[in-house]
């Protein structure tokens, strides 16, 4: 175990992709109970960052540690503190969503009845049932259904750290407040959440540490409040990333 109570630890993490450095030396510490959201631009490395620190992606180097696990050593070991909800899900697509948490749920080692009794009560928070009902499989279902499954999945063996790609995107509101709930939830019971987003007054209502990403760096962490610095976390964020205006005639054909 992590002596300095930590959730999530980066150190020095890198990924080069030829000439491109997505994530340049990030360093970053995510204490134990957090709400932490990782925000910033497109492109500016979360993903790639996020993918490395829970061993989806090897890097160029520098280290991740999950409770103190090395995340690319031990990586079983991490992947058991771990649910993950990737970036553009890689799921089985021709089960229905009870036969691919079942799936899941195997692959991780869960006895049939826990699968069975997690998976009835995941479906039914994230109203997936009727889909379930109608043998809908995975292939078939809409963006928002595919996120709520990914976040089933990433729920079942009941993790300690969450780590969450955009878990928003796409769910309709009544969905987003139940997820709402289940995170503050798993928060309150001492689970560590790592979200990124580019929701902004999500993340304020949300998380109690931020830190925005740009260019593969991270340009400032800590609470919300360090970070918001007396202004709403848009306005530093956009501060720091700097403001794009339309120059001169740019764009204006459109609607001429
Ligand atoms: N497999 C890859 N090969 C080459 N370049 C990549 C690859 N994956 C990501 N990149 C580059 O790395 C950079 C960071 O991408 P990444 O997907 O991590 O950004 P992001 O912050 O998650 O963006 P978004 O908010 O748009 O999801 C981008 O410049 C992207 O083009």
């Amino acid at each position: 175990m992590d002596d300095q109570g930590n959730a999530f630890e980066l150190d020095r993490l890198r990924k080069e992709f030829g000439d491109k450095i997505a994530v340049d030396d990030v360093t970053l510490a995510v204490p134990r109970g957090s709400f932490f959201g990782l925000v910033g631009p497109n492109g500016a490395g979360k993903t790639t960052a996020l993918s490395m620190a829970v061993g989806l992606l090897r890097p160029t180097s520098g280290t991740a540690r999950v409770l103190g696990i090395d995340t690319w050593q031990d990586p079983v070991g991490a992947k058991t503190a771990l649910g993950v909800l990737p970036d553009g899900l890689a799921l089985p697509e021709r089960l229905t969503g009870a036969e691919l948490l079942d799936y899941w749920g195997l692959l991780r080692g869960l006895d049939r009845t826990v699968i069975r009794n997690r998976t009835a009560e995941l479906l039914r928070v994230l109203e997936l049932e009727e889909a379930e009902q109608l043998g809908t499989v995975v292939l078939e279902y809409s963006t928002g259904m595919r996120k709520k499954i990914g976040l089933a999945t990433a729920l079942l063996h009941s993790p300690k750290v969450l780590v969450l790609d955009e878990p928003y995107e796409a769910v309709d509101p009544v969905s987003g407040r139940v997820l709402t709930k289940i995170l503050r939830r798993f928060v309150a019971a001492g689970g560590t959440v790592i979200m990124s987003s580019h929701v902004m007054p999500l993340v304020e209502q949300l998380c109690d540490r931020v830190a925005i990403i740009a260019r593969g760096r991270v340009a400032v962490e800590g609470t919300l409040d360090e970070v918001r610095a007396g202004g709403s976390l848009e306005d530093r964020f956009v501060e720091l990333v700097g403001e794009r205006e339309l120059v001169g005639e740019e764009l204006s054909w459109l609607g001429s």
